[in-house]
């Protein structure tokens, strides 16, 4: 399995979370949230781990708050941010990811690490990591543009700081834009810095379609213009619009339980009555169908509690994946990787000895 579509923040389990509150309270350090074994397992607790309506995009919206309000002012010094990082790395590889590209939006930390530094903080892991246990599964790093956060001139910061950091031989290879799709945001004064990052060689990957209220024409119209490698989710994407984005070769990062946990995929209706939408009724089915690069992720894991396993369980069993439709599920992921083509053609051999070791063919097909 490979992964492409997992956000840091949102990939810490509550144990982690809970470990790194109890030292930073073990330290004196006060950290304004209570601890997370007792927060995230109350089901009356509305803010993410083991809330599980998260009404992304409603008014009862809970889900962007929870990084804001929870998550950052643990994860709030470089020890606790490094040790997240490893944290979700060994997680990933447990879990039997052989390639990973993680992102995250820089963030000053609470200490006053500055943005860049703490991105750098990261990046010392992931090197670290690439370096040793991480062989068997080498992660690459994306930063995050937040639509609700950013504006042109820190979209374009981010932009400069990846450009800087890749030419400083840093794994990082693309421009991300997330965040709450219901704020306001001026996107096309966003657009200058994902057109810097693209000029500059690094990929352009957008969440896309999160919300119906994110899905105007001119909104898609936007964003497509943009030039990207994958778009995130791609829920609410008018059919049309799905064929000019299997023409251009532009791959979805197709996420189940984040999108059902979250109430984002639109009413099933089914002889006049509506119902609440089920993982068999995810456009996954649509675009698996149509035969273009896709990709599996597990957005939040940290949040929705699905692991990458899960996710490709979830696939096989409400879309009737055999064994070998694994496989090429995960060689049209690794088609729009934005790692080099080392990366790719690791994770092809690993495909061709997993086929040979099963006593199929060589390359495989449906
Ligand atoms: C439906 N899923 C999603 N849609 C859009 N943005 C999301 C997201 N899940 C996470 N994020 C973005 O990732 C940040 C946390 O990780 P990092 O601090 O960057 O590592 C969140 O603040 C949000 O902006």
């Amino acid at each position: 399995m490979l992964f492409l579509h997992a956000h840091l923040n949102g990939s810490i389990s509550a144990d982690t979370l809970q470990a790194i509150w109890d030292l930073r309270r073990a330290r004196g350090d006060e950290l304004g949230v209570a601890s997370p074994a007792s927060t995230l397992r109350d089901p009356t607790h509305a803010q993410g781990i083991g809330a599980w309506v998260l009404r992304l995009g409603r008014a009862d919206d809970s889900f962007f708050a929870h990084f804001g309000s929870f998550v950052y002012r643990i994860v709030n010094t470089p020890d606790a941010l490094a040790t997240a990082t490893r944290a979700v790395l060994l997680s990933f590889l447990s879990d039997g990811v052989a390639y990973l590209e993680l992102r995250t939006t820089p963030r000053a930390l609470g200490d006053g690490t500055s943005a860049e530094e703490a991105v750098r903080v990261v990046l010392r892991e992931i090197v670290a990591w690439n370096g040793s246990d991480g062989a068997s599964m080498p992660t690459r790093l994306i930063l995050s543009v937040d639509r609700a956060r950013h504006g042109a001139e820190q979209a374009l910061e981010i932009a400069e700081l990846a450009l800087r950091l890749r030419a400083e031989g840093l794994p990082v290879v693309g421009l991300d834009l997330c965040g709450d799709p219901a704020a306001a945001c001026d996107l096309r004064a966003l657009a200058p810095a994902f057109a810097r990052a693209r000029e500059g060689g690094l990929g352009v990957v957008l969440h896309f379609a999160e919300t119906p209220g994110s899905s105007s024409a001119e909104e898609l119209d936007e964003l497509l213009a943009w030039g990207p490698q994958r778009l995130g989710h791609a829920i609410h994407v008018p059919v049309p619009v799905r064929e000019r984005i299997l023409a251009a070769g532009v791959a979805p990062e197709l996420c189940l339980s984040c999108n059902v946990l979250a109430g984002m995929l639109p009413p099933v209706v089914v002889d006049g009555a509506e119902r609440a939408p089920g993982i068999v009724d995810h456009h996954f089915g649509w675009w698996w169908a149509r035969g273009g690069p896709l990709s599996l992720g597990t957005d939040d894991v940290g949040v929705f509690q699905a692991t990458s396993t899960d996710e490709h369980v979830h696939a096989a069993t409400h879309f009737a994946l055999s064994r070998r439709d694994m496989v090429e599920l995960s060689r049209r992921a690794i088609a729009s990787a934005l790692g080099s083509d080392d990366d790719k053609q690791r994770v092809l051999g690993l495909l061709d000895a997993f086929c040979r070791d099963e006593g199929w063919a060589r390359r495989t097909s449906r």
